[in-house]
């Protein structure tokens, strides 16, 4: 069984079109978890171009009266601001994603062996016995990355899914993508570092996602969701997609 985190970055970048409160990522997020979602994600970017800081203070204000049992998973580039930011909002997990500010989107994993001081000073910083820490790794870190990641002392590792779910018209490469992934997700569970993975997954990829990449115990989604919700509604694509992740 694998926990569906809904990103809320799509939802939040729909509302910065206009300087209007809707749709309001706060409402959006009292939704998901309705409709049975484990917990919300954002992905606060320096330019505020989805979500804004109100918005994280706003969530965790809705999660703790409301929502107590929920998780929320902040993930970004640990810049001294975000650091400051997660240890003030003091969500239950945060990801940490090698994202450059001037990046369109998250494209990649990070470099475990290279940056395995960096990341470790920071995983000592802000990890606590309720807090875990999750590092974003590319589809093929392998055994010798993840036990760099390991070393960092993270508790997770997130499965970089975005190269799996750019093989929509390519079976062949998608079979590919599927054993390399699987591949990292054995050493990261043979190196005892729990898992999760998101990037472009989706009702579509996500049975053959499941039925290869063992382990998985979240997967945060957010752009694939949130276009499903468009047409058939956020407690509907909640649904299918806790169905899709063996959670119903
Ligand atoms: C870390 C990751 O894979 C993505 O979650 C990222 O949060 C997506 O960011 P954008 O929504 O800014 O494309
Ligand atoms: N960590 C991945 C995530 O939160 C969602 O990414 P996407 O589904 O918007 O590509």
């Amino acid at each position: 069984m694998t926990k569906l985190s809904v990103n809320l970055n799509a939802v939040a970048q729909l509302r910065n079109r206009r300087n209007l409160p809707w749709p309001s990522v706060t409402g959006i997020a009292r939704l998901v978890l309705d409709a049975g979602a484990s917990g919300v994600t954002v992905h606060p970017r320096p330019d505020e171009r989805h979500i804004r800081r109100t918005d994280v203070f706003d969530l965790k204000e809705l999660l703790v009266a409301e929502y107590p049992q929920a998780e929320f998973n902040i993930e970004g580039y640990p810049s001294e601001d975000f650091l400051k930011l997660v240890e003030t909002v003091d969500p239950e997990q945060v990801t940490l994603v090698p994202d450059d500010p001037a990046q369109a989107t998250s494209d990649h994993g990070w470099d475990f062996t290279g940056k395995g001081n960096f990341l470790t000073s920071i995983v000592q910083r802000i990890r606590t016995p309720h807090r875990r820490i999750s590092l974003f790794a590319d589809p093929d870190a392998g055994e010798a990355g993840v036990a760099a990641a390991k070393a960092t002392g993270a508790d997770r590792i997130e499965l970089y899914t975005g190269p799996y779910g750019g093989c929509f018209d390519s079976p062949e490469r998608a079979e590919q993508e599927l054993a390399t992934l699987a591949e990292t997700a054995h050493a990261a569970i043979a190196a005892g570092l729990g898992l999760n993975a998101g990037h472009d997954l989706t009702l579509v990829n996500l049975p053959a996602f499941q039925a290869k990449v063992p382990g998985v115990l979240e997967a945060s989604i957010g752009h694939g969701i949130t276009a499903d919700a468009l047409l058939i509604g956020f407690p509907e694509a909640v649904r299918r997609y806790r169905e899709a992740l063996g959670d119903i």
